[in-house]
């Protein structure tokens, strides 16, 4: 790692040239932020105590570790990092909570905010204060709950919770985040009349998130109706505490899985869940398209590429946390990409589809942004600086183009952290090199 004049970190991202079956390498994948942070919320909420095993270590998570016990919850760690012992409580009092970066903190924890007692602030770092907040906030006035945000819609803002929500029906636009929806399913077991939450606007993203969100509530037994499209129904109830296990987070394996295609050779990763709602499930299927060979034995899912990594045309609005390592693969491949659906990315980390723009065309790539997404016409690559926006998913893509480019250095490289602390030791790994303290290694 450098740092330059200006202050930035900067990790060369190793270098490893197209060769059949040079790589090979099997990648163990920590737990899925997605499923962690919803375990987490609906523990705390539960009614008795709980146990989460495989569950992430990351900044994400820690936030919502935090921000649970703010309100009330005791959360322990048990024997290794990754087992949380919950048991529920309910504060008392004004607190002040960091969401950090982390979407499904800002927009987990307003709900179970408004069932504590007392005034409770949200607020974040720099680029969360960006990162659209309205329609939960409204949705939440909707159903009873204080909030004081200027009617910016934005962090920071404060919930004065009464002990109790009144819950009911209630519209809310979430084509910005789907996580506006996942948010107030959450915690609507626990208010007095339940909730009828009705989707009003035109796209919806993410949808394999919210049923995540139905998925869990269900395990949890909570009666959930999602029989019409775009209405959610849940009745209120307990929430059952109890012991769950994380499964590895599919969408933080894309990146090894893609080294796959743009090094040549194998890429393994166990844990594959055969049935599951996270959208990194779509991996196999889109890697397959862009020219790998997928198999899943047993629960070990391998991708096998050549080097040579076919563009591709796809709508990903059910998958956006998979768009930054596609248009880096679309970036190195020998055919034009169209990345479509994802005009939400916009507010994600930072604005994804004009980062990921400016980054690869920095690199000598030709990128152009549309309405909804990017269309990527792959150009001789060279040496540069790759900015990552304090977006973990901007330095993982970054790190996939260096695999193929000489001289990519990636930006503030930790900033992996938010939900895959370790990612350099562990590509580096993957690439049978030892972790270096310095620049990347010479492979
Ligand atoms: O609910 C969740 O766990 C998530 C939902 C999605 O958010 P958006 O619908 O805002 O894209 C996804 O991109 C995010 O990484 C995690
Ligand atoms: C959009 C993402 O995160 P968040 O949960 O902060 O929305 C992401 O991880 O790609």
């Amino acid at each position: 790692m450098t740092t330059t004049s200006s202050g930035l970190d900067l990790w060369t991202a190793p270098t490893l040239t197209p060769a059949p079956g040079q790589l090979n390498a099997t990648v163990e994948v920590p737990g899925s932020k997605s499923l962690t942070n919803r375990y987490l919320v609906l523990a705390a909420l539960a009614d008795g105590p709980g146990v989460l095993r495989g569950a992430l270590r990351s900044r994400d998570t820690d936030l919502m570790v935090e921000a649970l016990r703010a309100l009330g919850a005791t959360i322990t760690q048990g024997s290794t990092p990754s087992e949380w012992f919950v048991t529920p409580g309910t504060s008392v009092g004004d607190v002040t909570i960091d969401c950090g970066l982390a979407g499904t903190v800002m927009r987990f924890i307003p709900a179970v905010a408004a069932l504590a007692s007392g005034r409770i602030t949200l607020d974040g770092d720099a680029g969360a204060r960006v990162r659209p907040m309205g329609p939960i906030l409204d949705g939440l006035r909707g159903l009873g709950v204080r909030v004081n945000d200027g009617d910016r819609g934005l962090l920071p803002f404060t919930i004065t919770g009464s002990g109790a929500v009144r819950g009911g029906s209630v519209d809310v636009d979430a084509s910005a985040s789907s996580q506006f929806v996942s948010g107030l399913l959450l915690a609507a077991a626990r208010f007095d009349q339940g909730l009828t939450l009705r989707h009003t606007g035109t796209t919806l993203p993410s949808l394999p998130h919210i049923d995540m969100t139905v998925a869990l509530l269900r395990e949890a037994g909570v009666e959930v109706d999602d029989s019409r499209p775009a209405i959610w129904q849940v009745r209120p109830g307990p929430i059952t505490g109890r012991e769950v296990r994380v499964e590895p987070d599919l969408s933080n394996a894309s990146p090894f899985l893609a080294a796959a295609l743009v090094a040549g050779g194998t890429v393994r990763v166990p844990g594959w869940p055969t049935q599951t709602t996270q959208p990194g499930a779509m991996v196999p299927e889109i890697f397959t398209a862009m020219g790998a060979t997928t198999s899943l034995d047993g629960d070990v899912l391998s991708v096998t590429g050549t080097g040579v990594i076919h563009g591709i045309d796809i709508d990903l609005h059910a998958g956006g946390e998979l768009a930054p390592t596609i248009a880096a693969l679309a970036a190195l491949a020998d055919s034009p990409s169209r990345l479509r659906g994802i005009a939400h990315l916009r507010g994600h980390e930072t604005d994804r589809l004009a980062a990921l723009a400016i980054e690869i065309t920095r690199l000598g790539g030709q990128v152009e942004q549309t309405s909804d997404g990017l269309v990527i016409t792959p150009r001789p690559l060279h040496a540069g600086v790759f900015h990552t926006y304090h977006d973990h998913r901007m330095a993982t893509a970054g790190a996939i183009i260096g695999l193929r480019v000489p001289g990519v250095e990636v930006e503030n490289v930790d900033t992996t952290a938010k939900t895959l602390p370790g990612f350099t030791g562990m590509w580096l790994a993957m690439l049978g090199a030892e972790p270096s303290s310095t620049d990347g290694p010479a492979i």
